[in-house]
């Protein structure tokens, strides 16, 4: 090779392209508890620490289109712009976390069940992130907290604060607020959406994230779809390592809507 690599600016000589990205760390946190180690415990957890990094990134964007809607008034809509904007982009990475259960699926039941006794009491339904994120959409449950065991402190902690702040459908209240309609009770929210879908000329940037919100309701919908259906196909009708049901306690999850208010209002048109 004839190239010659220049170093760019000061920080050439420190950064590289692994201690940038912490590689040394991230490839050495994947550890098989089975023993021997069971083919497809690999694909088991990199799959899951890849849903746990989009979580994340979730939650990042999420709760910035939320204080972009929570912002004073006058930044006006520039604000409303940006949060339709991360809200996109929340929408592919939705799509691309309902994809992946493909990728998952390449296990069979049989090569699952060589390592699934040794995962108990684990689960998903200890994903703090995945618990923060419907709290933060708007679906905000104590009872997990309550439900939850073996959590460490600090994500008490963030469940709790979870609990406290602001949803992203209070955002959206506090948008059609300052657009001048009534958001004092659910009756009033019901007319306001009726009269943003009735006059989109007006308010097309308030209509806009409207739809950005089911959009990603219906995403968080099909997500819990795509997993139980999987979970059956691995397990049958067998209870959960978390200690639920397992499919049946996931089937009661399916009916669950982030914004009711925005699923009533197709009744109404
Ligand atoms: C072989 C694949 C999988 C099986 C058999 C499975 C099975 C289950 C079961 C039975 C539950 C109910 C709780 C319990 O354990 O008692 C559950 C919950 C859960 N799982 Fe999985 N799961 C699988 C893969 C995944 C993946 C890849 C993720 C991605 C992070 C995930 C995330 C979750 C979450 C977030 C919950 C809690 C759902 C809720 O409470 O609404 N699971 N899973
Ligand atoms: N709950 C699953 C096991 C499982 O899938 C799991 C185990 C540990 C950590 C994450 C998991 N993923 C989703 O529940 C089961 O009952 O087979």
């Amino acid at each position: 090779m004839s190239e010659t690599f220049v170093s760019f600016g000061e920080q050439g000589a420190q950064l590289t392209y692994g201690s940038y990205l912490r590689l040394p760390q991230l490839l050495d946190s994947q550890h098989l508890e089975s023993d021997p180690p069971a083919h497809d415990e690999l694909l088991f957890i990199t799959i899951h620490q890849v849903y746990e990094l989009w979580f994340k990134q979730l939650l990042h964007e999420v709760g910035a289109a939320r204080d972009a809607l929570l912002a004073p008034a006058g930044a006006g809509r520039e604000r409303l712009w940006w949060a339709q904007h991360l809200l996109t982009r929340v929408h592919v990475i939705e799509r691309t976390l309902v994809q992946q259960v493909d990728v998952l699926e390449t296990m069979t039941p049989q090569d699952f069940l060589e390592f699934r006794q040794r995962l108990a009491p684990a689960s998903g339904f200890q994903s703090v992130q995945y618990r923060e994120l419907e709290f933060l959409s708007g679906a905000k449950d104590p009872g997990y907290l309550e439900r939850f065991r073996g959590l460490s402190d600090d994500e008490q902690q963030r469940l709790r604060r979870r609990l406290e702040e602001p949803t992203l459908w209070d955002a959206f209240l506090a948008a059609l607020a300052g657009a001048g309609l009534a958001v004092d009770d659910d009756e009033q929210v019901a007319r306001s959406l009726h009269t943003v879908a009735h006059d989109r000329d007006s308010h097309a940037a308030l209509w806009a994230l409207a739809e950005a919100l089911l959009q990603h309701d219906e995403l968080a919908a099909s997500w819990r779809a795509r997993h139980v259906v999987m979970v059956e196909r691995m397990i049958g009708a067998k209870s959960g390592t978390g200690g639920s049901s397992g499919s049946t306690y996931l089937r009661s999850r399916l009916p669950l809507q982030y914004y009711p208010l925005l699923w009533e209002l197709r009744s109404q048109l």
